[in-house]
């Protein structure tokens, strides 16, 4: 192929996701080859967007790649995991130094740094990238989060960036840190985005159960959170599914649906590397679990059987004050699972040197993403302020915020309680708020048993140094 016929970048695996990407740069005025392992998908795309911009077919792998200009540029869209390595080994055989390989599916990051590393031994740049928003953000501008080298960022960000969402004329797209800090960011990304979904989906349980309002009623009271400090892509979208009436049956769509939330585990991944890195992210493991629990469906149809729940319930007094306190308390709670995504990025690029800007994180979640929310702007100007901000939760926007709705979180909570409506999310949210707070925490008890039966040590309070008690002789202090 004649060097001016040369795509300026290509895009592998043409399901949902890199159709729509490939869409996406085509229209953005960038000849784009396509490929995926089956060719019918390449013949699709061809025949029924063809019109929207510059495509360049190939059936090949080897075609696909002669169709590029050099350096090459190769965005990989397929199912992450053993077909992604399948596809990078394949593709390197047939690119040369200089060349780039950037995956766009949701990898796990140590697969990342672990392809990165291979690569970069061949002469090639691996760049792990988390793309979100979905089929219709593929299409129409996605939040990009690309990892690998900067030399890397200087071809593709332009590429990049003009295909990404745009707030404020701002692109969705940075350069996040070398090797496998993009897709760690966009993991965490996807945590928060389990949190947000299990806070909302409480939010809905308790102005079911709790205030007695039908799924018509709460459509309206999500539709109205959407023009304050709520506003967000997954509260308008909850508004759209709450207020969506099954054809077939005639009910609300929410009550025909199988009651099991299920999951790709990406926010398993998020929980796991919390554990690993010592980080808190309380809110999005117990969104993970809530979604394990509501899987188990044979515990849960025996419990139901045997475990009553409270005795007497009463109602709601003041509905809409009920309404306004829900509305506080998922605004709290939100505000605290942000803050822990935020700590588990900001733990991991300080323990693979990533050196990540986390204000620049949340200008990039404004837009295109899930996630993509009013508040990112807050958190935005948090880190813009204070780089080592130690908590969002003492920014004082978000001090502020928090401490406005702390009653009204409690009543939430303790209503909950009262009620017998599970709210592991809100719960578990004011309990890391008041844990961050106390003085005191109990965990000086928890020292003390690990020194009586293991001779674990502690330290003191009053002079530097470890110690442990001779529990069994006398109970004298040592020091250790
Ligand atoms: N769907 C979404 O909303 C989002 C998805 N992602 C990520 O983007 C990536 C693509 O997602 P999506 O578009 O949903 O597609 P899928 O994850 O469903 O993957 C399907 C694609 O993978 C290809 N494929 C599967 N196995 C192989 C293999 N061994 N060798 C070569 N190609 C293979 C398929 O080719 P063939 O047609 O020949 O079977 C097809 O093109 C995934 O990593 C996903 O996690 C990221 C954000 C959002
Ligand atoms: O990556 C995404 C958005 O950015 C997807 O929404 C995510 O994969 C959905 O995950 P799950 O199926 O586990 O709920």
């Amino acid at each position: 192929m004649a060097t001016e016929q040369k795509a300026r970048i290509g895009v592998t695996g043409l399901a949902v996701m890199g159709s729509n990407l490939a869409r996406n740069l085509a229209r953005h005025g960038f000849r784009v080859a396509v490929h995926n392992r089956s060719a019918a998908k390449t013949k699709t795309l061809v025949e029924q967007h063809g019109h929207e911009g510059d495509f360049v077919a190939a059936e090949s792998l080897a075609d696909f790649v002669d169709s590029l200009q050099t350096p090459r540029q190769v965005i990989i869209m397929v199912k992450a995991g053993g077909p992604t390595d399948a596809v990078i080994d394949e593709l390197v055989e047939l690119l040369e130094p200089g060349d780039m390989v950037v995956d766009g599916g949701n990898a796990h990051y140590a697969d990342t740094r672990r392809r990165e590393a291979a690569l970069r031994e061949r002469g090639l740049h691996f760049v792990g990238t988390g793309i979100s928003g979905g089929e219709e953000g593929a299409l129409n501008g996605p939040s990009i989060m690309p990892g690998g080298s900067p030399e890397s960022y200087q071809h593709l960000g332009p590429v990049l960036e003009a295909i990404s969402a745009k707030v404020d004329g701002q692109p969705c797209c940075t350069h996040v840190g070398p090797d496998g800090a993009g897709h760690f960011v966009k993991m965490v990304h996807n945590g928060i985005e389990y949190a947000d979904m299990q806070l909302i989906a409480e939010a809905f349980d308790l102005l079911h159960k709790v205030a007695g309002l039908g799924a018509g009623e709460i459509a309206e009271v999500f539709r109205g959170w959407n023009s304050g400090d709520l506003e967000s892509y997954l509260v308008e979208i909850t508004a759209e599914v709450l207020g969506h009436v099954d054809e077939a049956t005639g009910k609300p769509f929410v009550e025909v649906v199988a009651d099991q939330a299920e999951q790709k585990g990406t926010g398993r991944w998020t929980v796991q590397e919390a554990l690993e890195l010592g980080v808190p992210v309380t809110g999005i493991a117990e969104a993970v679990f809530a979604r394990s629990l509501s899987g188990h469906t044979e515990q849960r149809a025996a419990a139901q059987k045997v475990l009553p729940g409270p005795s007497s319930v009463s109602s709601v007094a003041d509905r809409d004050a009920f309404v306004e306190d829900v509305r506080q308390a998922l605004y709290a709670s939100k505000v605290v699972a942000y803050a822990q995504g935020f700590d588990e990025i900001r733990a991991a690029a300080d323990t693979y040197d990533w050196d990540i800007d986390l204000g620049a994180m949340a200008t990039i979640w404004r837009g295109g993403c899930i996630i993509r929310a009013r508040f990112l702007e807050r958190i935005k100007d948090a880190y813009d302020t204070n780089k080592d901000l130690p908590s969002l939760l003492v920014d004082s926007y978000f001090a502020d915020a928090v401490i406005k709705a702390q009653e009204a979180w409690r009543r939430v909570v303790v209503a909950a309680a009262a009620a017998g409506v599970p709210a592991p999310g809100f719960s578990s949210a004011l309990s890391y708020y008041d844990a961050l707070r106390s003085e005191r925490l109990p965990a000086a008890l928890i020292q003390g048993l690990r020194d009586f039966f293991g001779a674990h040590t502690y330290r003191r309070v009053d002079r530097e140094g470890s110690f442990h008690t001779l529990w069994g002789e006398g109970r004298n202090e040592i020091d250790a």
